[in-house]
Formats: C-alpha cells, structure tokens, sequence
C-alpha cells in the first residue's frame, strides 16, 4: 500500500513521464499499479475500470491529455482526435467530458502545449481536491447536526458503491463527510452496500474504510430497506455521476431502490458532487442522462479469492441465461434531501440550482 492514499500520481521514472494508477480491478486482492503512457493506455483504463469514479475517471482524463500532448508532439490537431477518444471512453459521468473539454479549452491557444497540458491537468487536480474538503466540511456539519437531533452516541451512515478517494481526488464525494466525522471524534458506523454486479462497494468501499479504520459493516445490496425499518440507518449519502439541471441524479444501479427506501423511512438521503457534477444542458435527468450498459458477463461472473489465496472468477449462473447490465440509474430529485456540493448544501431543485451555481 502505498500510504498517502492517491488514487494517481505522475511517475517519471520512465522516459517521459506517465500517469501512475491504482489498478481498482485487483482490490481488495492485490494491491498494483499500472502506467499509463499513451492515449491508447488511458482509454482502456477507463473502459475496463483499471480507474472509475465520477472524479477519478476526470483527473485521469484531464492527465491524459498532457499525455496524448507528448505523444503528439505538441500538435493540437492531432490532439483533437486523442481528446475525442478519451472523451468517448465512458458515457455517464459528466467529469470525463468536462475534464477533457475544459482542457481543450484552455490548451487552444497555447504555445508550449505539453507544458501547458501538465500545468493545466495539475491545475485541474488540485481544484478537485480542495472541493473534495469542502464536501467533507459541508457534509459533516450535517452528521452532526443529525446525530444532535437523534440524541445517539453514534451515527450509521449508509453508502452505496465507492465514492471515497478510488473515486475522486482526493478525498471523495460520499465518503469525504464520513473522513471529516473521523477527524472531528464523532462516533460513525458505515453501512457500505456490496454493490453489485462489480462490488465496488464490498471490495473498495470497505478496503478504503479498513484501511482508515473506520467501523463499517458489508451488507447485501437488498438489507437497505431493512435496516431503515428498524431505525438501523440515521442517513444515507451516496455520489453522483452526473447530476441534471432540475437536480435529478445518475448513479450507481441501484441507487434509486435506495432512495425510495429512505424516502419511505423518512430517513435524510443527500447526495455529495463538486459542481464539475452538474449537467446544465440536461433539464430532465430520468429522461436524458445517457445510462451505460456493460457487458452481461459483469453479471453473469464473480470475482474473489479462493482459500489458497488465488484470484478467480467464476460463474455463478446458467451458462445459457441471459443477462443485462445497466450501470446506473437516476434517482428523481424529489426523493433527494439535499446536494451537498463544494459550495455548500443545495436543494434538488431546478430554481434552487439555478440560483446558486449560475446566478
Ligand atoms: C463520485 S462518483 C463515484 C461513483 O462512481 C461509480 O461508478 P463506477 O464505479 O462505475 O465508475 C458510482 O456511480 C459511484 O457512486
């Protein structure tokens, strides 16, 4: 393990420099690293989930380019073509696209592109982390003002899949609020939901919250509305992959069911993004947020590690059943108590929105 919890970092030991990455596909199992040294490294990486997360997938892309920007030579128009390739390397989360046309952006008139894409895709990470800590401070004034009303001693937070520091620098979304509580001495349990079909949340939620120490217990993805019956669960928080204009959000498959859930429970589900999140030019997330669909096998097999300490996969359905594989779903804003962005908290609400990120 590498200690100072990066989920990427730039290496040079090579002879330019590359992207460094966490390979997420291998924990909890093994902790490796790749190097990302060419465009062709970068898209795979996202495609195959080596990186994921919102953020993650983002400041990837955002370094990407100052990669592609050494390959290329310093020639924006062939630059055009890597960024467009990056860009359609996943299809839901927002941050991808936004990254990489901010970078663009900034990159058009440069004459020094390689330097310029490094400073720029720096520039980018940094701002990610600082919206990564107001999220946490945002987020955890309100575990306290929830746990104050309860009048418990500790507080039980349910997540769903891995919105930590796998995915998004540097602290995470959901997570982030969970880390600050840590800090500030409140007494904090996770419920952290295994979050099929790729378990992100049963390998990398709980493998972040193990390695910080923080109470946490692995449940089912079907335990949530359980638990939020008998009074198990005083909030739920989960990221975002993209958030529409009218503040309905895409998430992880499953999200929804959850929202529903704690909206029958009466129980605060809030939702943690940077405003990089935020889709302006979708008014109506259920109907326009672009959902993508992976390969059935994500369903069909399961990864773990057998008794010998050897990593497999195995099938754990009829070889000739179908299956399907949506990975996200939109929850409506009505089901949401509140944004807790790196501006502050916000209602899910178009006008609301409106008023605050673009008045
Ligand atoms: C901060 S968003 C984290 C987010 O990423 C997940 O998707 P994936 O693992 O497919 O990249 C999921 O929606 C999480 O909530």
């Amino acid at each position: 393990m590498q200690g100072n919890y990066k989920a990427l970092w730039l290496n040079d030991d090579l002879f330019d420099e590359c992207l460094e990455v966490i390979d997420q596909r291998q924990l909890p199992f093994v902790y490796d690293t790749r190097h990302l040294t060419n465009t062709e490294e970068v898209v795979n990486a996202i495609k195959n989930m080596t990186v994921r997360g919102a953020g993650v997938i983002g400041s990837v892309a955002a370094f990407g380019i100052y990669i592609a920007a050494i390959e290329v030579e310093g020639d924006y128009e062939a630059l055009k073509e890597k960024a467009a390739l990056i860009r359609e390397s996943r299809p839901t989360a927002v941050n991808l696209m936004w990254a990489v046309d901010r970078m663009m952006e900034l990159l058009k008139d440069s004459d020094d592109l390689v330097d310029d894409a490094r400073e720029a895709a720096i520039k980018l990470n940094d701002e990610e982390a600082l919206e990564s800590q107001k999220i946490a401070e945002y987020g955890c004034n309100i575990i306290e003002d929830i746990l104050k009303k309860s009048g418990k001693t500790e507080i039980n937070i349910l997540t769903h899949c891995n919105a930590g520091w796998l995915a998004v620098i540097d602290e995470g979304t959901a997570l982030a609020p969970i880390y600050e509580a840590q800090r500030r001495g409140i007494d904090v349990h996770v419920w952290v939901d295994e979050t099929r079909p790729r378990n992100q949340g049963a390998s990398l939620t709980a493998w972040e919250l193990s390695q910080s120490g923080i109470k946490h217990t692995i449940i089912a993805d079907n335990t949530g509305g359980h638990l939020m019956q008998h009074g198990m669960v005083d909030m739920v928080i989960v990221g975002a992959d993209r958030v529409s204009a009218n503040g309905d959000v895409a998430n992880k498959i499953g999200t929804y069911l959850k929202a529903l859930a704690a909206h029958d429970n009466n129980v605060p589900f809030y939702v943690a993004i940077p405003t990089s999140t935020f889709d302006f030019e979708i008014r109506d997330g259920v109907k326009g947020i672009p959902i993508e669909e992976r390969s059935a096998d994500e369903v069909r097999f399961i990864k773990g590690v057998d008794s010998e300490g050897v990593v497999r996969e195995v099938r754990i359905t009829p070889e000739d059943s179908p299956a399907i594989n949506y990975g996200f779903d939109v929850t409506p804003a009505r089901l949401i108590t509140g944004l807790i962005t790196n501006r502050g908290v916000c209602e899910a609400d178009f006008d609301k929105i409106q008023e605050k990120f673009r008045g």
